[in-house]
């Protein structure tokens, strides 16, 4: 699975997308180390906190099967720029993947930002953190 096609795949999420409030979907698609594709799309609530993005809900669904290896995850929205991850996703995929791990942003113009997990989130709270005395 090469780039351009787990870029495939998240538009394909982001078809899924539940927007009736933003009218904003994003796509999302986690590759795992042994080939499966998870897709995520945002799935929004009328009690607007309860909005879950399309990143977040491609990890949990990684997660909650079992998978915790992952080579690389793609992001799309009809945006200007790359699609930027909000800071909570940014938090929870730095935790819950490896700080090399390629993140793939992009927009339907096809920019295409490739950076890696420790670059979304410079300094991010850890696990470690809690251990400190
Ligand atoms: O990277 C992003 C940025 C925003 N959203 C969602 C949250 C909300 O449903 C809508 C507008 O912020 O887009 C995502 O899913 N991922
Ligand atoms: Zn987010």
């Amino acid at each position: 699975m090469n780039i351009e096609k787990l870029i495939e795949e998240s538009k394909k999420a982001r078809e899924k997308a539940y927007v009736p409030y933003s009218k904003f979907g994003v796509g999302a698609a986690l590759l795992t180390t042994d080939g499966k594709v998870y897709h995520g799309c945002n799935i929004e609530n009328a009690a607007y906190s309860m909005c879950n993005c399309a990143e977040r809900t491609a990890l949990f669904k990684a997660y909650s099967e079992g998978d915790r290896e992952f080579s690389m995850l793609a992001v799309v929205a009809d945006t200007d720029r790359p699609c930027s991850p909000c800071g909570a996703c940014r938090q929870v995929i730095s935790e819950l993947c490896h700080k090399d791990m390629k993140v793939v942003l992009t927009n339907l113009k096809g920019d295409i930002l490739e950076i890696t997990v420790a670059e979304l989130l410079p300094g991010a709270f850890s696990p470690e953190d809690l251990n400190a005395e």
